[in-house]
């Protein structure tokens, strides 16, 4: 993305986000380029970044990836240049260091969240598996299954869980060598060890842990030689009876480019899914944030009724949900009110429209069918030319990717097909998007069309 393109795109959030917004939080930020999937962007302070990022972290990565498709966070760091010396970076993200580090920077120690305990965790239909799962490895004692995986959705806890985990651990028994760390930092330093030549070093250093946490792990998926390094580690530590805990966006079997060897080790133990929260869970998790929250606001007042309107309007995801709240407060503390259902709507606008925007079956089919130049009829009817069969393919493969409709459910809308039908479609248009580039780009294309 250029600088241009930077510009262009915060005059889009100037928009939509309103001008005292954009003056406040958007033009002080800089465009520092990208890193692979992440977008970095410069904040003068660690609080500014953090509250840009819990407001409009979103906001600002939906326009990103128009522009930058492949971009799937985005980061932001402290200009070192203006910060005092010692004052460490809001993010633990690895800096390239000049010259080689001392080992214990090899593996430092994960950074581990103080609000992510068990205590602050709240448990609901949706992740009580995963919370009881967590709670058993966090007791230490024999290893009974390895590695814990634990998957789902954005925002929905893997990494809090994973910290209470570490927390417990530590608290029980300060003496284990626990480590926590993303798969991009696990990649990281690998590729820093290579570069120092300190493989051994590094090697020794994850073979002596009690416990490894590997937080998203789909990020070491097509990276060859760190997968290579991740699969050996994994498996010096399961033959030593060590416990691994793992997270990722999805399930073993469906990260793409993982190497079978690896998803059948991570399948080996128990996997875990974290379902998107329900109506019940959002509302205990406002709850629960209002009331940890109350001493940074002791004059807000909570109308009845607007947590029950948050939690019906705001998508599944946690981050969004705290972060609106978060908002709510510092603006009905800035202007002194009582906050009720009508500030609710209109401070949290774009959240709140954000979420609401969903996409249907109807419009996909629609859409594909337009970009094909074919008839609605002939995308869903029963032909089996290439093709009609092709651009049916593409629409179920964006139903399952866009909406939450089941492979059944989708099967019915194309014409009463068997759910096997589409599973087969789906499969084909994800092989074919790696091997054939027009595919690949007409998906995309589509999709963005879509979710405009
Ligand atoms: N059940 C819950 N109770 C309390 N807070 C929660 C719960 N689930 C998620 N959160 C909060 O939501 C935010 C996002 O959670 P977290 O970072 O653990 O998500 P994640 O699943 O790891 O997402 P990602 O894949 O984006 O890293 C955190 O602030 C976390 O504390």
């Amino acid at each position: 993305m250029t600088q241009e393109q930077w510009g262009a795109l915060q005059d889009d959030l100037a928009r939509t986000l309103g001008e005292n917004n954009y003056k406040t939080w958007i033009k002080p930020l800089k465009f520092n380029g990208c890193e692979g999937e992440v977008a970095v962007l410069q904040a003068p302070t660690n609080f500014f970044g953090s509250y840009v990022s819990q407001n409009f972290g979103d906001a600002i990565l939906a326009r990103i990836s128009t522009v930058e498709p492949g971009v799937r966070r985005v980061q932001f760091r402290v200009d070192t240049a203006s910060r005092p010396a010692n004052q460490p970076t809001s993010h633990s993200q690895p800096r390239p260091a000049k010259a080689p580090s001392p080992v214990s920077d090899i593996v430092p120690d994960g950074p581990l969240d103080e609000n992510f305990t068990f205590n602050t965790f709240v448990v609901g239909k949706p992740n009580e598996l995963a919370h009881a799962a967590a709670r058993r490895v966090a007791e230490g004692g024999a290893v009974t299954f390895n590695p814990l995986f634990l998957h789902g959705g954005v925002g929905l806890g893997k990494t809090h869980l994973m910290h209470a985990i570490a927390w417990e651990l530590r608290a029980r028994n300060p003496e284990l060598n626990v480590l926590y760390l993303s798969a991009e930092q696990f990649m990281y330093r690998f590729v820093q060890a290579l570069r120092d030549r300190r493989m051994m070093d590094f090697k020794s250093l994850f073979r002596s842990v009690d416990v490894l946490m590997v937080d998203d792990v789909q990020f070491i998926a097509g990276k060859d030689s760190t997968q290579e390094e991740f699969f050996h580690t994994f498996n010096a530590l399961v033959d030593q009876n060590k416990q691994i805990i793992i997270s990722a966006d999805r399930a073993p079997n469906d990260i793409k480019s993982l190497e079978n060897r690896i998803v059948s080790r991570l399948q080996s133990g128990l996997v875990v899914d974290v379902h998107p929260t329900d109506y019940e869970l959002r509302l205990g998790i406002l709850q629960s944030k209002f009331e940890k929250n109350r001493k940074h606001y002791p004059d807000v007042e909570v109308d009845e009724g607007v947590f029950a309107f948050l939690a019906h309007r705001i998508s599944t995801n946690v981050r969004v949900l705290e972060g609106a709240l978060n908002r709510l407060f510092a603006f009905a503390s800035l202007v002194g009110k009582t906050v009720d259902i009508s500030m609710a709507q209109e401070c949290l606008t774009d959240v709140i429209r954000a979420s609401e925007r969903k996409i249907s079956i109807d419009e996909i089919q629609r859409k594909v069918a337009e970009h094909y130049h074919i008839r609605l009829s002939d995308l869903i009817g029963p032909k089996r030319v290439r093709n009609f069969a092709r651009p049916r393919q593409i629409a179920m493969y964006l139903c399952k990717q866009l909406t939450a409709r089941s492979f059944p459910e989708i099967g019915r809308r194309f014409g009463g097909r068997d759910h096997t039908t589409v599973l087969h479609g789906v499969k084909r248009v994800e092989d074919l998007m790696l091997s054939d580039a027009q595919i690949a780009e007409d998906v995309e294309l589509l999709r963005c069309a879509l979710e405009e």
